[in-house]
């Protein structure tokens, strides 16, 4: 169904999970009001029903857009993920309906690096099993199963931004660096990469995944992986809980092939502060349990709400495209003295030589045309001297396979 803009103080923006001030300010500044801001994410009929009216979404990683939310979502224009993962949305779900889906690549990766660092050297001490004993009224004051880090192997598996992030800070405190990465990776420092998973396992002193949720990485670390590690070795996982078969990790804990874990994700995670947190691994002694906050920091949340309102603010006042995670991507410059259609179709063949041709048989001068497509769509957008926009979009609507129009106006950029 093909659709046009609207003026900004009509076009409703819904933001889930908490998201940072920054990103209400930043859509404020740029004249869009008509913005609903909650706290929680929202289950699935709830959202169903709210979406319907809502032109851009912002949500974190609890919120679940899938085909279904994305049938009811009739106004959708983009999607903006304040996190690094985009597992929660059906990408092809948003593509096939021309919605472009931004995220924030790196404004929380140093937190995690931190937190991640942190927990290895208080693992190594077994510090939360001394802290909890400590609480109640217990004093395990020993050095038995206690090391420093310096000189240690620290193991990461995927060397991305978090993981070369944390490469550099764990040398700075002594610890020897190896990685393992699908893909090869410029290794930071003295890090070396190695060559296969289970030779990092088997050398690593703690080990760190880093990986996205991605198939080839749903379950990869099992009861098999753990028993190729070291005996007495830790284990750390703030990548996703898809990873990690949880029984087996909590199972090598018991055993004692592992001496300590920190865990920060997980297979099903509450969706409040207020619902009951369940993992077989709670109650395991020098095992860190949090709950999804390796990038909550204020640091980080106030950037990526900055980092991504301003994607949704670009997209919905230019169409610029770039750094979306499933869409053609088109850097566009400034249309002062233009209307700018955005057309976005089916990439089948056929459809640019249509649009020229219901163009030109309207008499419709184009004076800039832009196309990128990828392998299902297509985006093209075209500026049109100011008396053709309205007659432009009504001949564009025409096309075949068109998936959804916008105008751009170019003085107030929106009218109904
Ligand atoms: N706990 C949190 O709050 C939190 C915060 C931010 C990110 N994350 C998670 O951390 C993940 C990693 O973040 P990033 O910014 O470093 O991502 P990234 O995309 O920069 O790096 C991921 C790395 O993993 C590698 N990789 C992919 N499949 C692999 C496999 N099967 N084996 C080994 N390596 C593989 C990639 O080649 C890449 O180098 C994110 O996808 C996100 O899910 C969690
Ligand atoms: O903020 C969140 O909910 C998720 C953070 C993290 O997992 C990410 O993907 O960036």
């Amino acid at each position: 169904m093909a659709k046009t803009s609207l003026d900004k103080s009509k076009i409703k923006i819904l933001l889930l999970e908490g998201i940072h001030q920054s990103a209400v300010d930043n859509f404020l500044n740029a004249g869009y009001t008509n913005i609903e801001h909650l706290s929680t994410s929202l289950d699935e009929e709830t959202l169903i029903e709210k979406i319907r009216d809502v032109h851009f979404i912002g949500i974190r990683s609890r919120t679940q857009l899938n085909e279904r939310v994305f049938a009811a979502a009739e106004k959708l224009t983009a999607v903006g993920c304040f996190c690094i993962g985009t597992n929660q949305v059906d990408l092809n779900a948003a593509l096939a309906r021309g919605i472009p889906v931004f995220n924030a690549p790196y404004s929380n990766t140093r937190s995690v690096a931190e937190l991640v660092l942190a927990e290895t050297i208080m693992l190594l001490r077994g510090i939360p099993e001394k802290s909890t004993r400590a609480h109640e009224g217990g004093w395990l004051k020993s050095a038995k199963n206690s090391h420093e880090a310096r000189g240690k192997t620290l193991g990461i598996i995927g060397y991305g931004s978090i993981g070369a992030q944390l490469s550099v800070l764990a040398e700075s405190v002594g610890l020897d660096v190896i990685y393992y990465d699908v893909v090869t990776k410029l290794a930071m420092g003295n890090a070396r990469q190695v060559g296969s998973l289970e030779e990092l396992l088997a050398r690593a002193d703690v080990v760190t995944l880093h990986v996205p949720d991605v198939p080839s990485t749903r379950w990869m670390i099992t009861k098999e992986q753990f028993a190729l590690m070291k005996p007495g070795s830790i284990f750390i996982n703030a990548s996703r809980g898809s990873t990690v078969v949880i029984e087996d990790l909590a199972e090598a804990i018991k055993a004692g092939k592992l001496l300590g874990a920190a865990v920060d994700v997980f297979p099903s995670e509450p969706k409040s502060n207020d619902e009951e947190f369940v993992s077989p691994l709670r109650g395991l002694a020098n095992v860190i349990l949090t709950p999804h906050i390796g990038g909550s920091t204020l640091e980080a949340q106030e950037n990526i709400g900055v980092e991504v309102s301003e994607k949704l603010i670009t997209y919905s006042d230019n169409g610029t495209t770039i750094t979306s995670v499933n869409f053609p991507e088109v850097a566009l410059p400034a249309h002062p003295d233009k209307h700018r259609l955005l057309h976005i179709h089916e990439n089948v063949p056929g459809v640019m030589s249509e649009i020229n041709r219901v163009l030109s048989e309207n008499d419709i001068n184009i004076s800039g045309q832009f196309l990128q497509t990828n392998e299902k769509v297509g985006y093209v957008v075209i500026d049109v001297d100011k008396a053709y926009g309205v007659k432009a979009l009504e001949a564009l609507k025409q096309v075949d396979h068109t998936l959804r129009t916008r105008v751009l106006y170019s003085e107030t950029n929106y009218q109904d």
